[in-house]
Order: structure tokens, then C-alpha cells, then sequence
């Protein structure tokens, strides 16, 4: 079976320091219809690597090596205004903070809309159902097209943006930390729509995360990342049963108990640098 998305080799860095490898020989694949977790602390390389995919980086930042396969395609032979066609519409996506993804003037439903009528051309009543389906795909009920999104909860605008992000039915959904800013039983049901909604559409769902208990909650896959290099990888029953490597287990220890309650513990560097345990 072809991959949907296959990460060959990827590396960043940034345009002035190039011997700085902030994403360093990173390969992994992910399946249609399966979640792949890249999991690592703050600084390690995830969000670079999801941006790498939507050929999105900073212009202060290069790729200097590999490749990114989507759907047989190498992205970086993609004119930019392939790349534009290619995301939103194949590629969807979705970040930490929806406030600062939507725009506050404007109505929710307008918002889903545009997509809608950019990729496929959907005006007038065809794009007012369309857009209610959605919302109501989402859990949110169809009239609440006419609020603005202060007049949402947080975790409600974070089902507008997923509304938002599967409204092409995408491929791919690459989700970027997407319930960090959000409280516990929150997350919870958005982490349950987005798998309902990776199963139903069949999409392959790169997720970005910190934390090991949502990787548990949601990954089929796994890939962990220290330093801008992938350090372990494998089913997620795999890596997280057995893990293998220093820093996946000083990142499951920090993982707090059902109840919260558990303190963080520090990560130990040392530790990881010599590979002795303390
Ligand atoms: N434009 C840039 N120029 C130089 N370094 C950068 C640039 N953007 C990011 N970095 C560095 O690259 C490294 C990886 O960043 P990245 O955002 O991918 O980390 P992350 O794992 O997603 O962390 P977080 O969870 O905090 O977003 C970090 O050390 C960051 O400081």
C-alpha cells in the first residue's frame, strides 16, 4: 500500500547557521486512516516538521535535505500555487489557539464558508447547508453560523476551526497541538471528534503533541523527538509498553495520573547525555 505521507530524511535549519540542525534526517510514514503522534517537549522539532509538510517554514529557516511524499507527489516540486491548492483543500489543518487562527469581525459560518468557495466553488444556499452540516458534524448546532467567536467557548471555537479544516475533505489533517489551551474534559471530546472524524473520512492524521497521555488517547502511531531527531518510533502499544530509548521514558514519567495529581518531574539531561541513569 502506497503511504499517504512519507517523510524521507527531513532536515532544517536555519538560512544563517546551517550547521544548526533544528530537524535533523527525520523519516516516518503516515497511513489514510490512521494517526501518526510526533511527540516531544517544547523545542524539539515538531512544529517545524509539520510546517516542513505544508511547505509552510519561515523564510529565515531552509529544508538543506529530504523529501516530502504526499499522495506519490515530492511537495517540493510544487509550484507555490500548487502548494496553495494543495493546502486547505488536501491538507487540513488545525493549531493550539483558535482565537488566533479566527478572525474576531467575523461570523463564524462566513469563515467556514471561505474555504468552501475558494476549493469548490460553493455559494448561496449550497454553501449555507454545507456549512451547517459541518458545524452540526462538529457538535455545534447549525444557527450558531451567525456568531462571532467571542460569543463561543474556547472549546467550541476549536470545533469551528476543525469544521473549518475538513471542510474540503481533506486528505491529511495535520493537527498542531490542537487541545493544549484547553481545559481537561474538553480536550477529552475534542480528541474524540477528531478520531471519530480521521475514522469516518479516512483521513491520516499527523498530531503534534507534548503530552504522552494524549498520544495513549489517540496515535496509532508514534514518533518521539528529542533535539530535532527522532530518538524512537513504532506502534504506539510498542513505544509506549516498551519504550526503549531514555528520553520516551523520561517523558512517560511525566505523564500525571488519571487523576492529574501526579507532580512533573524534571527531565534528567544528564541522564539522557550519558545514557546512565541516576
Ligand atoms: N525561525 C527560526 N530561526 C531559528 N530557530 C528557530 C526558528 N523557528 C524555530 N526555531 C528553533 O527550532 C527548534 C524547534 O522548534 P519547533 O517549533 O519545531 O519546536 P516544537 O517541538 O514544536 O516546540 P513547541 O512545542 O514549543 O512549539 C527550537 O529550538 C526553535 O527555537
Amino acid at each position: 500500500m502506497t503511504a499517504l505521507l512519507r517523510m524521507e530524511e527531513l532536515t532544517v535549519v536555519p538560512v544563517k547557521s546551517p550547521q544548526r540542525k533544528l530537524v535533523n534526517q527525520v523519516s516516518f510514514v503516515l497511513e489514510s486512516g490512521k494517526t501518526t503522534c510526533v511527540v516531544g517537549e517544547s523545542g524539539s522539532g515538531k512544529s517545524l516538521t509539520a510546517l516542513s509538510v505544508m511547505g509552510l517554514l519561515s523564510e529565515q529557516l531552509q529544508r538543506i535535505h529530504g523529501r516530502v511524499i504526499f499522495q506519490g507527489r515530492d511537495l517540493a516540486s510544487l509550484s507555490s500555487e500548487e502548494m496553495r491548492g494543495i493546502r486547505g483543500k488536501q491538507i487540513g489543518m488545525i493549531f493550539q489557539e483558535p482565537m488566533t487562527s479566527l478572525n474576531p469581525v467575523l461570523k463564524v459560518g462566513y469563515q467556514i464558508g471561505e474555504s468552501l468557495t475558494e476549493h469548490l466553488g460553493l455559494r448561496g444556499k449550497a454553501l449555507r447547508a454545507k456549512v451547517g452540516s459541518l458545524l452540526e458534524q462538529v457538535g455545534i448546532p447549525a444557527e450558531r453560523a451567525d456568531s462571532y467567536p467571542d460569543e463561543l467557548s474556547g472549546g467550541q471555537r476549536q470545533r469551528v476551526m476543525i469544521a473549518m479544516s475538513i471542510a474540503c475533505e481533506p486528505a491529511m489533517l495535520i493537527a498542531d497541538e490542537p487541545t493544549t489551551a484547553l481545559d481537561v474534559t474538553v480536550q477529552a471530546q475534542i480528541l474524540k471528534l477528531l478520531d471519530e472524524l480521521k475514522t469516518r473520512m479516512n483521513m491520516g492524521m499527523l498530531f503534534i503533541t507534548h503530552d504522552f497521555g494524549v498520544v495513549a488517547d489517540i496515535a496509532d502511531d508514534v514518533v518521539v523527538m528529542f533535539r530535532g531527531e527522532i530518538v524512537e518510533s513504532g506502534p504506539v502499544a510498542e513505544v509506549l509498553g516498551n519504550p526503549q530509548h531514555p528520553y520516551t521514558k523520561a517523558l512517560l514519567d511525566c505523564v500525571p495520573d488519571a487523576d492529574g495529581k501526579k507532580p512533573l518531574k524534571p527531565i534528567d539531561y544528564a541522564w539522557l547525555t550519558n545514557g546512565a541513569h541516576p
